[in-house]
């Protein structure tokens, strides 16, 4: 029997860098047609700013072992919708997730692929548990950075599809200085 060597790394809890951990930025070029608000979206892309950033120290994708990963997701808006990370399902769709929040204030929009959707608000020491079959999307509700951890099955895989045409059915948006959760006018089932 091979054995894998055990791991312990410190996450930097300000900047959420975990050491040594595969890095991917992710700039709202990479987020074309996820916003409600087109002319918002090509307004902000004269900018193109970072939308989040993910530290991912992953594994093989064998069933049993776990990845994990931290995101830094960027204070924005795009109109009135607080930018926010893809989305997706998992590609073997009965994988579950953790999350726990670590820095700033957020949350997250999880739905079924029937379109029931369920928003839980994040602060640091929140842990969110994402159930089979849910799709996720963390979003910035706060005007510094939203630091998290995930911790998903290696297995699990990433299925973007179904979001990036439908999105999700609910949107998270800024209004008269408030957090409202409202219906995405473009989602159709
Ligand atoms: O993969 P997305 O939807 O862009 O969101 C990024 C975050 O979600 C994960 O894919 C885990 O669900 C992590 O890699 C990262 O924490
Ligand atoms: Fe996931």
């Amino acid at each position: 029997m091979e054995y894998k060597n055990p791991l312990g790394v410190d996450i930097n809890l300000e900047t959420g860098v975990i050491p040594g951990a595969k890095k991917l930025v992710r700039r709202l070029s990479d987020l074309k047609g996820y916003f409600v608000d087109e002319d918002a979206y090509s307004e902000l892309l004269k900018e193109n700013p970072v939308v989040y950033e993910v530290y991912a120290v992953e594994q093989e994708e064998k069933d049993g072992d776990l990845n994990f990963a931290t995101t830094v997701l960027y204070p924005g808006k795009v109109g009135k919708e607080f930018f926010f990370t893809k989305g997706h399902y998992h590609s073997k769709a009965d994988r579950a997730e953790i999350y726990y929040g670590i820095k700033g204030k957020g949350g997250m929009l999880l739905q079924t692929p029937e379109g029931k959707a369920e928003w839980i608000e994040m602060r640091p020491g929140t842990v969110v548990y994402v159930p089979p079959y849910w799709a996720h999307r963390t979003v910035n509700t706060g005007d510094e950075p939203f630091i998290f951890l995930a911790i998903y099955p290696a297995d699990a895989g990433h299925d973007y599809g179904s979001i990036a045409e439908k999105g999700f059915s609910k949107l998270v948006i800024e209004e008269n200085g408030e957090v409202k959760v409202v219906d995405n006018p473009r989602w159709k089932e």
